[in-house]
């Protein structure tokens, strides 16, 4: 039989007394691209960091290459050739490509090298990716796709046998993810073998060999990709058979002409935009489509007081407003969930319930008083209907799963009396259930005559689910459709 990479058996692992993975078994074999799913918090992030050291296991065993391991850092890991590309990368962005390749080894003690050598020595790592990216460029004038191949990289000049890819799609154009895939196919040749992260699960029929798949704190489910199918792996996620639709068809609300829009644009500019016009009418979700870039979240963050306008004007209710600032919005009516929901959405060390409660202080409290229980059963129904898995209202966000983090952030925006909300790439990093419950909930929110502009990178998703969409092109709004719904590819080739 072959050696295995990795064989993991009955892995434990808690955190506070509260068990997370109860025994988890995960078999990587030699250039196997490995997918690991499950729902939100089911402790895939965990067990990636028991492997590479970040965590230290309660139970259970490793052997890498047949040999038991027990790693006391992620340090140690790497020596043994596991390395990590995280959804947040690590680069130093002043610092330029073959600088960053070799940062980690200089502090090994490395002799130091001159910067033409280094230079040198980083372009056959770039080569072996088959990207063409040179290696004196600094890392800050690189797209978010070229700073990952940077991190793969950097792993190989480590001499990596294991890469651990977390989400790595998540904020590629749709370019970037096939030169992705080719770099994924390239590295699996050199006999690397690859574990791969993901909620896209047609991206794990796509381009991996095997799929685990984690719920309740153990593997429900080993196979390789060609034995099983996208609903057998939902079913094995959620543990029942579900609605695995990935588009949501609504209702259309048609646009009458005789009500005043909840918010207008006329023409309004700023540094990134120019003369954009669009217009929200009660009951309705309005998409923005165009490539990563095209300027869709700016046109969210001009809204939202964000970005100062250099021309133009914004309606609320049909009167023109100055919104100066995010509380200025709030205070109009308008939310935002944003892309960048760790730093922007949330404050970490705050509990699940102060995070929620923030955005609608005033609804709750009373004169002076803030009425506890009211809270606490926006809290309760918060955590309820999107499914947060928390220990309870009271834990920290710091530690909640990234999903679950984004969850907080979108409960947040849903439990204020916001009448139009913005929303940023909402289900990015949600997995399938949460994903339904969320496009759920704002379908019940337009039902009661508020507005919703939603931006994702999910053109089948757009295209399904909003009434009206405008295409964004280089800051520009160069299209827009009314008829409903869109197929992903005509969407698709509206935006090039
Ligand atoms: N340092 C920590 N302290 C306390 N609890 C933690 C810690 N790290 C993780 N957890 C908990 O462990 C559970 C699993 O989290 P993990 O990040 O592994 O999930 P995941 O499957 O990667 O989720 P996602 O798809 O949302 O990224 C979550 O309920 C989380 O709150």
């Amino acid at each position: 039989m072959a050696q295995h990479v990795i064989e993991a058996r009955n892995l434990q692992k808690g955190f506070d007394n509260n068990p997370v993975l109860k025994g988890v078994n995960f078999t990587l074999k030699a250039g196997e691209v490995h997918a690991l799913v499950g729902q939100n918090g089911a402790g895939k992030s965990t067990l990636v960091k028991l492997l590479n050291g970040y965590h230290q296991r309660d139970g259970g065993t490793v052997q890498l290459f047949g040999e038991p391991c027990h790693f006391s850092s992620p340090r140690e890991a790497q020596a043994k050739g596991i390395a990590m590309v995280y959804q947040d990368l690590s680069l130093i962005p002043s610092l330029s490509i073959a600088d960053n390749i070799f940062l980690t080894q200089s502090e090994h003690g490395n002799p130091l090298i001159s910067n033409r050598e280094r230079e040198r020595q980083a372009a056959p790592f770039l080569t072996a990716l088959g990207v063409n990216i040179d290696p004196r460029q600094k890392v800050e004038s690189l797209s978010v796709g070229e700073q990952q191949f940077v991190e793969i990289a950097k792993a190989l000049a480590m001499k990596a046998k294991v890469l651990v890819l977390d989400e790595p799609t998540a904020s590629l154009s749709n370019n970037e993810i096939n030169e992705l895939f080719k770099v994924v196919n390239k590295l699996k040749s050199q006999g690397i073998a690859i574990i791969y992260i993901t909620h896209y699960l047609s991206d794990i029929m796509r381009i991996c060999d095997a799929v685990t798949v984690l719920r309740d704190g153990y593997t429900v489910l080993e196979t390789a990709t060609a034995d099983t199918s996208i609903d057998v792996l939902v079913e094995a996620m959620l543990g029942k058979k579900a609605n695995t639709q990935l588009t949501w068809a609504r209702q259309v609300a048609p646009a009458n002409a005789a009500q005043v829009p909840l918010l207008e644009l006329r023409d309004v500019s700023t540094a990134m935009l120019s003369h954009v016009s669009l217009k929200v009418m009660p009951g309705q979700v309005i998409g923005l489509a165009g490539l990563l870039g095209s300027g869709r979240t700016e046109i969210l963050e001009a809204i939202y007081g964000l970005t100062p306008l250099t021309g133009g004007e914004i309606f609320v209710n049909g009167k023109p407003v100055s919104i100066a600032s995010p509380r200025s919005a709030i205070e109009k009516g308008i939310n935002m969930v944003p892309e960048e929901r760790r730093s922007q959405g949330l404050v970490l060390d705050f509990s699940v319930s102060d995070n929620v409660l923030m955005a609608s202080f005033e609804r709750i409290s009373n004169s002076l008083f803030l009425n506890k229980s009211k809270g606490a059963s926006i809290v309760n129904d918060t955590i309820k209907k999107l499914g947060v898995k928390t220990t309870g209202m009271e834990q920290s966000v710091r530690f909640l799963s990234g999903g679950n983090q984004q969850k907080v952030v979108i409960g947040k925006c849903l439990s204020t009396d916001a009448k139009v909300l913005l929303l940023d790439d909402p289900t990015f990093g949600i997995d399938i259930n949460a994903k339904y419950e969320i496009m759920k909930i704002v379908n019940q929110y337009v039902a009661q005559g508020n507005g919703v502009i939603f931006v994702s990178s999910e053109y089948a998703e757009v295209g399904s689910f909003c009434d009206v969409i405008y295409v964004v092109n280089k800051g520009r709004i160069v299209r827009q459709f009314s008829e409903q719904p869109m197929s992903e590819e005509q969407l698709l080739a509206a935006v090039q």
